[in-house]
Formats: structure tokens, C-alpha cells, sequence
């Protein structure tokens, strides 16, 4: 995982998203899937260790999916596609409680997947904002509406205190490396629709399959 310790460059993370939709955009890569986590890794490490019990959940997340892909099936990881119709005809999914698959790719997925909800929400906060925006509220709304949901009270209690640790708006997108506040405005435009787009593909292939409440 030495690759989320590198500078975090925005447009890679862009383009990440941007090559995963494969098969007429009806399909998400995995490999550059986690390649998107790998770049925003990068940069909540560049944020401070106060998010280190965020990004190590990440990384092992993005550690579990890499596993599948380098192992004996990993061509059935391809795509979600192929993983969730590999795995839920292998009966390789616990569906309704944690048994013997409690780190299936389905449900490792999810987790990022309900985090990319947070992440699509939290970058139209950040686009759409004033100079006097505060990160830390902006972030928290986000949160509220979408991944809070999903964590029980100490974990919402810890990540919210967390926000407060956020820098300004200016710091925070000197941080992305792209240029000036309008410059960055401008790639979080070009950049909303791809991860809308893999966040609308994966919430509907799980939607069909009944898998958006996985234990
Ligand atoms: C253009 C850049 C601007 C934004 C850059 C953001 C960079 C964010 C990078 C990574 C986001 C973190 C992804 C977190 C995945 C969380 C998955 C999850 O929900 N895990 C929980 C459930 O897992 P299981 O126990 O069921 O296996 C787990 O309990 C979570 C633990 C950690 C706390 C998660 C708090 C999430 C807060 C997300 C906001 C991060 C704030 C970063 C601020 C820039």
C-alpha cells in the first residue's frame, strides 16, 4: 500500500473514475475503483493522523478487494458485475447475518460504496461554496446524509468531532494540487459525473440484487 503515502494529485483521482465505468458505462473496474480510494487515501493522510482511524478503515477495505484481485479468482473481480454474480452464485455472501463470509467483496464494496455517497455529496458542497464556507459544516452535512446512517453512535460522535479538525476552504484546496480556487471549482465540475456515474451504476447492480443492507 505504498502508493496511498505518495503527493495526492485531484486529477488522478478524476481519471481513476473516469477509466472504471467499462462495457458502455454500464460496468465499474475494480482495479481503478480502488484506485480512486488509493488517491483519496492519499489525501486525508495529507489532512493529519486525526484521520488515521478513517483512512485505516479504508485501506483495509481497499487491502481486502486487492486480495481477491490478485488471488485465485481474480478474474471473476474484474468488474462488480462479474464479483457480485460470481459471489452470490458461490453462495460466498452472508446475506442476512455475519457468518462465514464476513469479508465478502460484496459487502467490502458496500462500505466504500455508501462512502462514495458521502464523498459525491461532500464534493457538490465543496464546489458550490463560498470563500467563507466552512469545511468542517459542509463535511458533517455530507455525513449526516448519507454514511451516518449506516455507523452506530461512537463512530458518528468520533468522526464528527474529526471534521472540526478540517482546514480552511482556502488550505484544503491548496492541499488538491490543482491551482487556483477556480481551477478547482472547475475539476470538481468535470469530475461530479464520473463518480455519479459509479456511484448511480453500483447503488442500482446492488439494488437488483438486494445487497444494499449487507451485515
Ligand atoms: C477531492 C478531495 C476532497 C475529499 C477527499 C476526501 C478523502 C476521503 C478519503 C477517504 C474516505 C474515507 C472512506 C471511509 C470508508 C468508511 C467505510 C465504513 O463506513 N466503515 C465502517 C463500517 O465498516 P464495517 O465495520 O462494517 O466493516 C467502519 O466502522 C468505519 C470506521 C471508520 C470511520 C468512518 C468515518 C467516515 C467518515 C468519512 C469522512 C472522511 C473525512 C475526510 C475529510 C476530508
Amino acid at each position: 500500500m505504498s502508493t496511498t503515502e505518495e503527493k495526492f494529485s485531484l486529477r488522478e483521482v478524476l481519471v481513476s473514475f473516469k477509466s472504471c465505468l467499462v462495457d458502455d458505462d454500464q460496468d465499474v473496474l475494480v482495479e481503478h475503483y480502488l484506485d480512486g480510494w488509493k488517491g483519496l487515501v492519499r489525501f486525508m493522510n495529507s489532512l493529519g493522523t486525526i484521520f488515521s482511524f478513517v483512512s485505516k478503515d479504508a485501506v483495509n477495505k481497499i487491502q481486502i478487494m486487492e486480495n481477491y484481485l490478485k488471488g485465485e479468482h481474480g478474474e471473476r473481480y474484474r468488474t462488480l458485475q462479474s464479483m457480485v454474480e460470481y459471489e452470490l452464485s458461490s453462495n460466498l455472501v452472508d446475506l442476512t447475518k455475519r457468518g462465514s463470509h464476513p469479508e465478502s467483496g460484496c459487502r467490502t464494496i458496500l462500505r466504500l460504496h455508501r462512502a462514495l455517497r458521502w464523498l459525491q455529496l461532500f464534493l457538490e458542497k465543496l464546489r458550490t461554496s463560498t470563500e467563507d464556507s466552512k469545511t468542517s459544516t459542509l463535511c458533517t452535512e455530507a455525513y449526516n446524509a448519507s454514511l451516518a446512517n449506516h455507523h452506530p453512535w461512537i463512530i458518528r460522535k468520533t468522526a464528527t468531532v474529526a471534521f472540526l479538525a478540517l482546514p480552511v476552504r482556502n488550505t484544503f484546496f491548496e492541499v488538491m494540487n490543482v491551482g487556483t480556487t477556480e481551477d478547482v471549482v472547475d475539476m470538481l465540475g468535470e469530475a461530479m459525473p464520473y463518480v455519479s456515474n459509479v456511484y448511480d451504476l453500483t447503488q442500482e447492480l446492488y439494488s437488483q440484487h438486494n445487497l444494499l443492507d449487507l451485515p
